[in-house]
């Protein structure tokens, strides 16, 4: 299997709003997907459901091999999920954060012992075992966050903004931490404003108001739009969308 994620016409609805709209999308196993699009356009609710946590409405997919519609439990187990708002318990330590989220996973006591190591080591938090956690800056405690997702060695990374509100010196860090796991082979499906990560990603998909406009590898998508970067790409993909909707607002 080459394919990490596929999903065919995956569909979320709340009530009349319709969040994300017969979304199809392919990320091959190894690559780094950047997810990107305005606010709300529905990012968050195409990884929750991709992650298991909330069930789609229509359509279909799978993840690591899991169907989306009957196998979350299963979807959970192999994927390291980093949310927005990623939970760390801040009157922890950096060691105790490791342990608990160890537990969660069930590792048992070698292989604790060897991944928090080798964790603690990947994120550059040797010396700081003994830290509590909410006395860590944000890039930090990100990269704390970023080790605790992955201490039962997922295939498949998930990561909804991760460097949201963090220094660049701090991004550029968690960066090459992402690219060095996917030179391990580990999958990464990440959402980012910032254009100058997204700029380093093997794929973009560009979603708006639940629709994926666009699909490509960066350089595909500056080409085809004839734009100068990926920040003109997307302020053309809105432009368009937003003239196209208003096309068909004043035809009805
Ligand atoms: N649980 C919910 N109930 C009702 N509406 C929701 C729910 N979750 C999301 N929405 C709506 O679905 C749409 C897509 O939201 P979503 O959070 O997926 O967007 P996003 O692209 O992740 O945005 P952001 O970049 O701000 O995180 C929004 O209009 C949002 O208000």
């Amino acid at each position: 299997m080459n394919v990490a994620i596929e999903c065919q016409q995956l569909t979320k609805r709340f009530g009349e709003r319709t969040a994300v709209n017969q979304l199809t999308l392919t990320v091959p196993k190894g690559s780094i997907y950047g997810f990107l699009g305005p606010n709300g356009s529905g990012k968050s609710t195409t990884i929750r459901m991709l992650c298991g946590l909330m069930t789609p409405t229509t359509g279909s997919g799978t993840v690591l091999g899991y169907d989306v519609m009957t196998q979350s439990e299963e979807i959970k187990q192999r994927i390291g999920y980093m949310s927005q708002k990623f939970s760390l318990y801040e009157d922890l330590t950096v060691e105790e954060n490791l342990d608990f989220y160890a537990g969660v996973y069930q590792l048992g006591a070698a292989e604790r012992k060897q991944r928090k190591a080798e964790l603690i080591e990947m994120a550059g938090l040797t010396g700081r075992e003994k830290q509590l956690a909410g006395s860590l800056s944000g890039g930090w405690k990100q990269r704390l966050a970023l080790s605790c997702a992955l201490l039962h060695k997922p295939e498949l990374l998930i990561l909804d903004e991760p460097t949201a509100g963090v220094d660049p010196v701090s991004r550029r860090i968690f960066w090459d931490v992402i690219h060095e796991l996917a030179k391990q082979g580990i999958t990464v499906l990440v959402t980012t404003h910032y254009m100058d990560e997204a700029q380093t990603c093997d794929w973009i998909g560009f979603i708006f108001f639940g629709n994926l406009l666009a699909e490509g590898t960066p350089g595909e998508l500056i080409e085809r739009m004839e734009a100068n970067n990926l920040e003109d790409v997307f302020i053309e993909l809105v432009r368009r969308e937003e003239a196209r909707q208003a096309a068909e607002g004043g035809a009805r």
